[in-house]
């Protein structure tokens, strides 16, 4: 049986647990889609119960499955493919102890356990004594990948003599072909010569992490199985050489994760490096537009290229953990794999596109149609229909040449481009927003109008209160200074407070009684500085809710065509106002200009306003929600005045403030800005 498709596979692998998370982790039936849940701020430790949710395809998510199961599923049809020429690659990756080393080497103490590369071995001898047809020859090759240096994990030449010899490095061959110079290449001739050699690397791996003091699973490792095969009966048969990567990724934890620093941090930079350009190379190898597939980037995607891609059958594995603690790593990884099978998709359907296209071509020759072209349409000939649709619609031509399905579709848009009215140009904004006040927006005016009154009034109130203060103030010194000359001019050695003369008596009484009255001056005064500053506060809210409520209302009349406007018609959670209409229309900068100048003119007179705005705006824009522009309202910050005030500064409670005032507030639109403000 051979099997032999150039494709690429992208499976889910969990590791099984007790605790598993079932509540955020859902296989569906179909066997192809596993659903995630992540709490939001979960990594954070916050409280927070709304939740993420993401659905991913693959080929296959495997759940509580057995090694035999995962290779038949996974590895089986690669291995074969390999013995007939084709190149595979299998490669596991995921967070460290998702299990990769169990899927790819499998548990060595139980043979019923044992995983993918011993299960490939034995088929491939297996398959060479099945084809006796061919006389096959077997190589290994076992290399490690960590922090950019390359160990060959089966050589016999000690590091040290290796490096003096030059160390290895990869070399591309004429064929495309890559090979790394100076990795040591066995040839095996039985399951266990070749089992013998994969322990033996394994060991090798184990022993090197440890004497240079590293992480073993903080490194890639490729068993490579090179497979040369020639046929023993034919003399002209083609001499078929393959090769079968078998990779164990190292674990792909985020940088912050475990706070690593030093060796960690290196090592986990290389590793992210090294991933993130693998799956560069993946996604490049996927658009066909792009000539250059960045291979050489890292030791790892330079080792692979000729197992990527191309004449390959290339498997990826993502392993998770089932459970909740592990959740973001495990939606990070189904990310990854999500985006290599996506571009396993576009491949898919660039393939079935290429096929369509050359049965057009043979269809079209035979039916004497040559030379038709089925590309996006030019300039021109876009400009040539438009033409021929225009004689048409005057009466002078009856005809519009059309051969393909792109053109007729270009038909319909000139039809409905010469049909459909010209759009009138908007008003300037200046003008509407006058139009807008006397008729869509009176009422806010008509409030903005009367808070600004009532600000102008306790605004005089709060002056007339400070003009007094002063005023008290002065006589307070003026008699302080008239009391001290007077006790001077009777000699202070001779005087005798209860002796006052009736000058001295009144001065002192009327002293006392200025403090009384400056004191409650005072307390007026913050009184009186606290309702300018809530006044202030509501009028830059009416103020604020003018000019979005203008600025949804000429979005709706003159910007949005009449599809975006059916769509805010019909509700949802488009609210007109909070679509920054830069974006939905991309006006030119300088239509934009008067507005701006128009909104700086009218919060000129209270400049703290402007950034306030300003701020508010781009965060009601950023968060994009409806209520967002509420929210924010009601806990902005109180503005302060340029009033005069007196020289000590108090804070004032909002309990002073006058029940009419609140009554004017607009907030939310009615009750919840007033709950609030209360
Ligand atoms: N599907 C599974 N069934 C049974 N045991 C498993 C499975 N997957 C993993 N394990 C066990 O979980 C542990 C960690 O697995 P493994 O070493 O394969 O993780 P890993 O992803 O290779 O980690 P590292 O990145 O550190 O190499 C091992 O003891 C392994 O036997």
């Amino acid at each position: 049986m051979s099997a032999h498709v150039s494709d690429v596979k992208v499976f889910i692998r969990t590791r099984p647990t007790a605790n598993f998370a079932k509540d955020l982790i859902q296989y569906l039936p179909d066997g192809q889609t596993v659903n995630i849940h992540l709490r939001k701020g979960s990594r954070k430790r916050v409280v927070n119960n709304q939740l993420c949710s993401w659905s991913f395809r693959m080929d296959r998510v495997f759940h509580d499955v057995s090694q035999e199961e995962i290779y038949a599923s996974v590895a089986h049809s690669v291995v074969l493919g390999a013995l007939d020429g084709y190149n595979g690659n299998i490669m596991c990756f995921g967070q460290t102890g998702a299990g990769k080393t169990y899927t790819m080497t499998g548990a060595t103490k139980n043979y019923k356990e044992r995983g993918i590369i011993p299960r490939a071995l034995q088929e491939v001898f297996r398959e060479v004594e099945k084809r006796t047809n061919h006389a096959i020859s077997v190589y290994l090759s076992f290399l490690e990948i960590y922090n950019e240096t390359l160990v060959d994990l089966l050589s016999s030449v000690p590091l040290e003599e290796s490096a003096a010899l030059g160390g290895m490095s990869i070399v591309e061959e004429a064929g495309g072909g890559v090979f790394v110079r100076g990795l040591s290449l066995h040839q095996v001739h039985s399951e266990e010569e070749a089992l013998n050699l994969l322990f033996e690397g394994d060991m090798n791996r184990i022993i090197g992490a440890h004497t240079l003091n590293r992480n073993s699973s903080r490194s890639h490792c490729i068993l490579s199985i090179h497979i040369e095969s020639r046929s023993r009966t034919l003399s002209e048969a083609k001499y078929l050489t393959s090769k079968l990567s078998l990779v164990d990724l190292a674990g792909s934890e985020r940088l912050g994760k475990t706070g690593s620093e030093g060796q960690l941090l290196k090592e986990a930079t290389y590793i992210n490096k090294s991933l993130s350009f693998l799956e560069q190379a993946i996604l490049a190898l996927a658009d066909r537009r792009r000539e250059h597939v960045p291979f050489r980037q890292s030791k790892l995607t330079h080792a692979l290229k000729d197992c990527l891609g191309g004449n390959c059958n290339t498997v990826l594995m993502a392993n998770i953990y089932g459970e909740a603690a592990q959740i973001e790593e495990t939606v990070r990884v189904a990310m990854y794999s999500q985006k290599e099978c996506l571009c396993i998709q576009v491949r898919k359907l660039q393939k079935e596109v290429e096929l369509l296209k050359q049965e057009l071509f043979i269809h079209d020759s035979l039916a004497n149609r040559m030379g038709v072209s089925y590309d996006t349409l030019t300039d021109r000939q876009v400009a040539e229909i438009q033409r021929q649709v225009r004689r048409y619609l005057d009466g002078t031509s009856n005809e519009i040449d059309i051969i393909n399905i792109r053109q007729i579709q270009e038909v319909f848009t000139q039809f409905r481009l010469a049909l459909s009215p010209s759009p009138s140009p908007p008003p300037p904004k200046a003008e509407a927003f006058e139009d807008f006040k006397a008729e869509h927006g009176s009422e806010i005016a008509r409030i903005l109008k009367e808070n600004k009154a009532v600000l102008r009034d306790r605004q005089r109130r709060l002056r007339e209160l400070t003009d007094g203060i002063n005023e008290t103030k002065r006589e307070i010194d003026l008699a302080s200074s008239t009391l001290q000359l007077q006790q001077q001019r009777q000699g202070v050695s001779t005087h005798n407070p209860l002796l006052m003369e009736e000058e001295e008596l009144t001065l002192v009484l009327r002293l006392q009684e200025l403090k009384v009255q400056y004191r409650r001056q005072h307390e007026e005064l913050g009184s009186s500085r606290a309702e300018v500053n809530y006044c202030q506060h509501l009028v830059d809210q009416c103020r604020i809710r003018l000019l979005m409520e203008f600025e949804s209302w000429y979005n709706e009349s003159f910007l949005f065509t009449e599809e975006v406007q059916a769509v805010l018609r019909a509700g949802g959670s488009i609210r007109p106002g909070l679509i920054p209409v830069e974006k939905a229309l991309s006006l030119e900068n300088d239509k934009q200009e008067p507005f701006e100048h128009l909104r700086r003119e009218l919060l000129a007179d209270e400049p703290g306003a402007l950034p306030y705005y300003t701020a508010h705006n781009r965060v009601l824009q950023r968060v994009g929600h409806p209520t967002g522009a509420t929210c924010a309202l009601l806990v902005s910050p109180r503005h302060s005045t340029d009033c005069p005030l007196p020289s000590t500064q108090q804070t004032y409670s909002r309990t002073t403030i006058p029940t009419v005032l609140q009554m004017r507030n607009l907030g939310a639109r009615g009750e919840r800005g007033s709950q609030s403000m209360t």
